[in-house]
C-alpha cells in the first residue's frame, strides 16, 4: 500500500544524532517523522557500539579484578564463562533501552516510519518496507544516518571467521588465537574484553603510535599495562590472510621494513575505521554536497548545502562521538524551530574505555606546540595519591596542560580506573574558561580519585603538599 506523509521535519536514522533531534524537534512544537531502516531505533551505538561493548567491558573489568584480588588475599575460582548467558544478558540491557526510546518516541507523538529512506526530491523522501510504501514530504529534513565499518578489500571477507566490531559483539565464540587489526578505539576495547575471556590476542597496527591524539607518556603507560595480557604490534602490516588444510587463518605479517612472520588464527577482527552511511541515499540527485573525505558538508548551524536539509552525527565526520552527535541533535531541532544556535563546543571528550580506562579532551602538548601556545604540563601520578592505593591503581596518572600566559587549562588527559568519569571535570573547567587556581581551590573530597585534577593544578602552581614541591625547591 502506497501512503502519502505531510511532516514539518523528517529524520533519517535513529541512533544516537536522530532520536535526539527527533525527541528535541517534538518537545519544540514540531511536527517530526522518524524514519529507521532497522528493527529497533537506537542506532550503532545502543544495538552494536557504545552499550552492549561497554556491558562486555563491564565483565572484563570484574574478571580482571578478581584475579588481581589474590595479590590482597582473597582468591576466586577461574571464572566458568557460559556465552549465551552474557549474550542475554546483554540482549536484555539493549532491549530495555531501544524499548524505552521507543516509549518517549510515542509519547512525544513522533511518528516512526520502519524502511530504508531514499530523497526522492529535496522536499520528500521514499521510504519502503516489507508491507508498504511512503511517499515523505517536509520542510526541513535532517540526515542521521551514522557510519558502518571499512573493509580490507584484500581479505577474505566472506569468510564468517573474518569480523567486524558487531560480529565481535555478538560473541559468538572465543577464539583461542585471535588477531585485531586496527589498534584504534575498537580494537583496544575488543582485545580488552577478549583477553579477559581467555583468548590469546595480538593487534596490530600500521602506524608507529596508537591513539594519535593522546600524548605518548600517557600511552607509554597503557602500553605498560597490558604487557602481560595482549601484544600490540605497531608499525606492522598485515600482508595476506588464507586458510590452512586444518582450516586455520594463516596471516602473514611484517614489521616496517622486516622479514615477514606468519601466525595462525581462529578469527580475525577488522577495526581499521568506520566511513559514512552517505550511498542509497538519493544524495546525488538532489545534488547535497559531500567534503574531500566523503562525509556530509555542514555549516556551525549543522545545515547542508541544501539549507533546509541538516546532517549530524557520525555521517558528518570526526569524531564520531555519541556524545558530539547528540549535542549537534539538538542544535539542529533548535535552528530548525528558530533559534539562532551554533554548534561550537570548545572541546569534545573522548575515552577509550579500556582497562585501564585512557581518557582525553581539549589540547594534547602536541597540538598546543603546533599552534605556538606558551604552555606548561602537570603531571600527578596516581602513585602519589591514597585512593589509587586503596583501590590497587596507582599506575594511572592525571595530566594537565596550562597556557603559561593566563593560567588557563587548555587540555589534560587521564589513564587510569574511572578516567571516562573524571575527565568530564577538565572539560568543564576548559568550557568555562577557568585557571589553576579556580581548580586547585576547589576543594575535592578525599580520598578520590577526583583529588588528582586540583592536586595537578597545585602542581601547576607550586602549592603541591601531596608530593615533592618542585617550584618551591626551584625558588631556594
Ligand atoms: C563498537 C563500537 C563502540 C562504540 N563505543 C562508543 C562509546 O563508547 N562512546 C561513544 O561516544 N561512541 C561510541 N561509538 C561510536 C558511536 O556508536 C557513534 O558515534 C554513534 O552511534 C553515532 O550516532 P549516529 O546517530 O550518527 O549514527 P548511528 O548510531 O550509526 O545511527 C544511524 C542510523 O541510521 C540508520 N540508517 C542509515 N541509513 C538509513 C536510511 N537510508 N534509511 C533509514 N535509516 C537509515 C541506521 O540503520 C542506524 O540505525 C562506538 C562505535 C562502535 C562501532
Ligand atoms: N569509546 C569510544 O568512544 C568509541 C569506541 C569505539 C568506537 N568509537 C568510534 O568508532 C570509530 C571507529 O573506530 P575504529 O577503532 O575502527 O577506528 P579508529 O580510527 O579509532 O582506529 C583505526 C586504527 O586502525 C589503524 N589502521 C588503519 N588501516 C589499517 C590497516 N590497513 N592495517 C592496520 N591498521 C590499520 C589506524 O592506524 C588506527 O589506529 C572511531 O572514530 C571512534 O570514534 C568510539
Amino acid at each position: 500500500m502506497h501512503q502519502e506523509i505531510q511532516s514539518e521535519v523528517v529524520i533519517i536514522g535513529s541512533g544516537p544524532a536522530g532520536y535526539s533531534a527527533a525527541f528535541r524537534c517534538a518537545d519544540l512544537g514540531l511536527e517530526t517523522v522518524l524514519i529507521e531502516h532497522q528493527e529497533r531505533l537506537g542506532g550503532v551505538c545502543l544495538n552494536v557500539g557504545c552499550i552492549p561493548s561497554k556491558s562486555l567491558l563491564h565483565i572484563a573489568k570484574i574478571i580482571k579484578d578478581a584475579s588481581e584480588l589474590s595479590e590482597s588475599g582473597v582468591f576466586f575460582n577461574k571464572p566458568i564463562i557460559d556465552i549465551k548467558k552474557i549474550n542475554n544478558w546483554k540482549e536484555k540491557i539493549i532491549k530495555k533501552l531501544t524499548t524505552g526510546l521507543s516509549n518517549m518516541g510515542e509519547k512525544r507523538k513522533v511518528r516512526i516510519v520502519q524502511g530504508k529512506a531514499l530523497f526522492n526530491t529535496d522536499h520528500s523522501v521514499l521510504v519502503k518496507n516489507k508491507k508498504n510504501d511512503f511517499t515523505i514530504f517536509f520542510k526541513h529534513a535532517i540526515i542521521a544516518t551514522g557510519s558502518k565499518p571499512i573493509k580490507i578489500p584484500s581479505l577474505p571477507n566472506e569468510d564468517n571467521r573474518i569480523w567486524n566490531s558487531t560480529d565481535a559483539l555478538s560473541l559468538k565464540s572465543i577464539p583461542n588465537r585471535f588477531l585485531i587489526i586496527g589498534g584504534g578505539i575498537i580494537g583496544l576495547e575488543m582485545a580488552t574484553i577478549y583477553s579477559a575471556l581467555g583468548s590469546k590476542v595480538d593487534i596490530v597496527d600500521r602506524f608507529n603510535a596508537f591513539l594519535p591524539s593522546v600524548d605518548k607518556d600517557i600511552t607509554d603507560i597503557y602500553i605498560k599495562s597490558i604487557k602481560k595480557r595482549f601484544k600490540l604490534l605497531l608499525n606492522t602490516h598485515v600482508k595476506s590472510v588464507e586458510k590452512s588444510k586444518d582450516n586455520d587463518l594463516i596471516v602473514k605479517i611484517a614489521e616496517e621494513n622486516s622479514d615477514e612472520n606468519v601466525c595462525c588464527y581462529d578469527n580475525i577482527l577488522v577495526a581499521i575505521g568506520r566511513s559514512p552511511n552517505v550511498d542509497f541515499l538519493g544524495l546525488e540527485k538532489i545534488g547535497l554536497k559531500l567534503n574531500e573525505s566523503g562525509f556530509i558538508e555542514i555549516n556551525q548551524q549543522l545545515k547542508t548545502n541544501i539549507s533546509h536539509i541538516y546532517a549530524i552525527g557520525d555521517v558528518t565526520g570526526f569524531p564520531m562521538l555519541a556524545h558530539k552527535a547528540v549535542q549537534q541533535a539538538h542544535i539542529a531541532a533548535e535552528v530548525i524551530s528558530g533559534k539562532k544556535h551554533y554548534f561550537e563546543p570548545k572541546v569534545i571528550p573522548s575515552v577509550a574505555y579500556t582497562d585501564p580506562e585512557i581518557a582525553w579532551v581539549g589540547l594534547s602538548e602536541k597540538e598546543a606546540e603546533n599552534n605556538d601556545i606558551d604552555y606548561e604540563v602537570s603531571l600527578f601520578p596516581w602513585s602519589a595519591s591514597g585512593r589509587a592505593h586503596a583501590s590497587n591503581c596507582t599506575l594511572g596518572m592525571t595530566k594537565l596542560i596550562f597556557n603559561k600566559n593566563t593560567n588557563k587549562i587548555i587540555g589534560g588527559s587521564i589513564i587510569g580506573t574511572n578516567a571516562s568519569e573524571l575527565i568530564s571535570e577538565i572539560g568543564l573547567a576548559i568550557e568555562m574558561g577557568s585557571d589553576a587556581e579556580d581548580i586547585s581551590l576547589t576543594i575535592h573530597p578525599h580520598p578520590t580519585l577526583s583529588e588528582s585534577i586540583s592536586l595537578a593544578s597545585e602542581v601547576f602552581q607550586g602549592t603541591i603538599t601531596d608530593l615533592l614541591n618542585l617550584k618551591k625547591s626551584l625558588l631556594n
